[in-house]
């Protein structure tokens, strides 16, 4: 079992009663879990200040929640942060500059498995983005089924701005949300989009100007399953995601041999060194 439930009131809905699921399975507390005691949806907010760097441990934690959540037999969930102004910055890049290569190797297996678990989840899925989302974060959001966003923050794959190829669990859900030629362009220009362009080609379903009103978009959606028998509902879900599923499923092992050798070349190392500084030195200017 890794959470403990108490009853609390909820920043996210006002007085609304909630039950707060803490994971315990993590000293850092990078997750937190909520439940709505009237609709039985599920909110797992990323707690990993400053910005939501998915690490080995956050991404495990990620995996777990959807496992437990599907074991609960949850009806929902919505996926958000606690942040304000990030919903996630994408991989930690420290995990994969000058890697230990074991540890390299299991952050890249970590990572395909929180992918099969929330791109196949049986449970309905909404992100909730209220703030940020390049990269890995946008992965995550495009594993759930329908995407509310806030305005005046930006979403996308931009890996290739900074020399990386997007390796195909990177792409996947991206592809499977946009059209073709708007994806491929826009991973080719490593574009981020801000939440109006975002909702202009598709790449999220609304805007909701507050968290609050995003949070009431996300419940709403959800909802549209209630009188679905949810075993059909999976099922059909599954129907349209299972080669993707299937594919990684099979070329586990050759995916992450492929990003291992790409990652530890000297040519990428630099670049992500190159990268890393100019993040730290970006406010300096
Ligand atoms: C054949 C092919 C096979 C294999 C292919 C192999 C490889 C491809 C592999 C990888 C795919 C990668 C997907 C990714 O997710 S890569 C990560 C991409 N993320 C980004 O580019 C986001 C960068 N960050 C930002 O733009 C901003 O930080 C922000 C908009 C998210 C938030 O801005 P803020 O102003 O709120 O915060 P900051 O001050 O900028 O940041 C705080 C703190 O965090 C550091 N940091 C930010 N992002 C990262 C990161 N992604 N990794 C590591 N560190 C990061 C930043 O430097 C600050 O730290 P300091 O205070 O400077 O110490």
């Amino acid at each position: 079992m890794f959470f403990q439930i108490t009853k609390a009131a909820t920043p996210l809905t006002g007085c609304r009663r909630q039950l707060i699921l803490r994971s315990l399975s993590s000293s850092t507390n990078n997750i937190q879990i909520e439940v709505d005691n009237k609709t039985g949806f599920a909110t797992v907010s990323m707690n990993r200040p400053p910005v939501n760097l998915l690490n080995l441990e956050l991404i495990n934690s990620l995996t777990r929640s959807m496992k437990e959540m599907e074991q609960n037999k949850s009806r929902g969930i919505i996926l958000t942060s606690t942040s304000n102004s990030v919903f996630s910055g994408g991989l930690d890049i420290k995990e994969l500059y000058r890697p230990d290569v074991q540890r390299l190797r299991e952050f890249w297996t970590a990572f395909q498995d929180m992918w099969l678990a929330w791109y196949g989840s049986a449970v309905p899925t909404a992100a909730l983005i209220n703030g940020h989302s390049p990269a890995g974060g946008c992965v995550l959001a495009t594993c759930c089924e329908y995407r509310v966003m806030l305005p005046k923050f930006t979403i996308g794959l931009n890996e290739a701005k900074f020399g990386l190829v997007p390796p195909p669990v990177v792409r996947i859900s991206f592809k499977n949300v946009l059209p073709l030629r708007i994806a491929e362009l826009a991973l080719c220009q490593g574009k981020l989009f801000t939440s109006n362009d975002a909702l202009n080609i598709g790449l999220i379903d609304e805007l909701a100007k507050t968290k609050e009103e995003g949070y009431e978009k996300c419940v709403k959606f959800l909802q549209t399953f209630r009188k679905v028998d949810p075993v059909a509902r999976s099922l059909t879900k599954q129907q349209f995601r299972g080669k993707d599923l299937d594919d990684l499923r099979k070329g586990k092992q050759k995916d992450l041999n492929d990003f291992v050798e790409h990652v530890t070349q000297d040519d990428i190392q630099m670049r992500l060194g190159l990268y890393l500084e100019q993040l730290h030195n970006r406010k300096k200017k």
